[in-house]
């Protein structure tokens, strides 16, 4: 469960004097969640959830975090508010953490989306697009093309301990999306969320209600956003995780598509890019799991996520050659 840091009695009220939010009526730990310590706080003036920054997220990122939700909360995108204390400032320590409040987002997180959702995803990624285009703050993304070959170094027998002959079909992928050269394709690039997946948006029944954790959000292609979705949404995998079964809902990703480009049309070269985008995207997770899942301690408190999934994803990619094989 995501409590990394526990906060005592005292160390809540001395940090909740800082703000303006009323009585204290309840705070519980969130078992949800694998990055940071979440905590649901309930006061006499509202419904909140505090946030200790755990090791992954670097101090000096959260400026640009706090912005971005500022950003889009101040254009009517429905994505929770940082709570600034009685000082105006919103980032503040606890526990010998970053901590900071931010609004409580109603909604649910679909567990297997709908054909709707996955529709009503899509214009909310570009709604959420098009809102931050005049976003001033910058973030390079840490987990772009360049990662890819340092993540996958010294992997290769981890990759076919989880199945035989993986590591030569991701060595292969490596050379495939570094020959496609994405950071040098002629792309739109503004602030993008890059972990759009359906336990961080939520609805209200088939409506869109919202987006949460931007910590991964950076300057990237749009369509790179588009393609991580197309991967967390449109694909439906066996309760194993077995990626022999996983299939892609051509329903779902056709919808996601549609959804996208009723609030932003597609460029041509953001149609042409996204097999490879969409193979990239696939690749990041793969990697990204497979380390947590070769580097985290039996028995700890985090269960890793389990990367065959995204090997699976990445098996149907290699055979698309356009935007069609999606839907679009
Ligand atoms: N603003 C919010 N409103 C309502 N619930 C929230 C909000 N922020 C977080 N939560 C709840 O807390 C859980 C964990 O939040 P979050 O996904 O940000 O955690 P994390 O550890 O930073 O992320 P992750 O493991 O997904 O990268 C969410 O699944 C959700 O249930
Ligand atoms: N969404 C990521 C986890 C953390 O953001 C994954 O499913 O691998």
């Amino acid at each position: 469960m995501a409590v990394y840091t526990q906060v005592s009695d005292e160390a809540l009220a001395a940090f909740l004097d800082q703000y303006a939010l009323g009585r204290p009526l309840a705070f519980k730990g969130i078992a949800e969640g694998v990055e940071n310590s979440n905590y649901y706080l309930e006061t006499s003036t509202g419904r909140f959830i505090l946030t200790l920054f755990e090791k992954r997220v670097k101090a000096e990122d959260l400026p640009y975090f706090i912005g971005l939700k500022d950003h889009l909360a101040a254009k009517g995108f429905p994505c929770p508010r940082p709570v600034p204390g009685k000082d105006g400032q919103a980032l503040r320590h606890l526990e010998g953490r970053p901590a900071v409040i931010i609004t409580f987002l109603d909604g649910l997180s679909p567990r297997r989306p709908t054909t709707a959702q996955c529709r009503a995803l899509g214009e909310g990624l570009a709604r959420m697009h098009v809102a931050l285009t005049d976003f001033p703050l910058r973030r390079e993304n840490s987990l772009g093309p360049d990662s890819w070959p340092r993540l996958w170094d010294g992997r290769a027998a981890s990759a076919d301990a989880l199945q035989t002959g993986l590591a030569g079909e991701i060595a292969s992928d490596l050379d495939d999306i570094a020959a496609a050269g994405i950071p040098s394709l002629a792309l739109p690039r503004a602030t993008i969320h890059a972990d759009l997946f359906p336990d961080n948006a939520f609805f209200l029944g088939d409506a869109f209600s919202g987006v949460i954790d931007f910590y991964f959000a950076c300057t990237d292609a749009l369509a790179y956003d588009l393609a991580v979705c197309l991967n967390a949404w449109a694909f439906e995998d066996s309760p194993s995780g077995n990626s022999d079964v996983l299939q892609y809902n051509f329903s779902k990703g056709a919808n996601l598509i549609a959804g996208y480009e009723s609030v932003r049309p597609l460029e041509a070269a953001e149609r042409d890019a996204l097999p490879v985008l969409a193979r990239g995207a696939a690749l990041r997770f793969f990697l990204t799991r497979l380390v947590d899942w070769t580097d985290t301690p039996a028995g700890a408190l985090v269960k890793p996520k389990n990367p065959l999934e995204y090997a699976g994803r990445l098996a149907f990619h290699r055979k698309v050659t356009s935007i069609a094989g999606y839907g679009g």
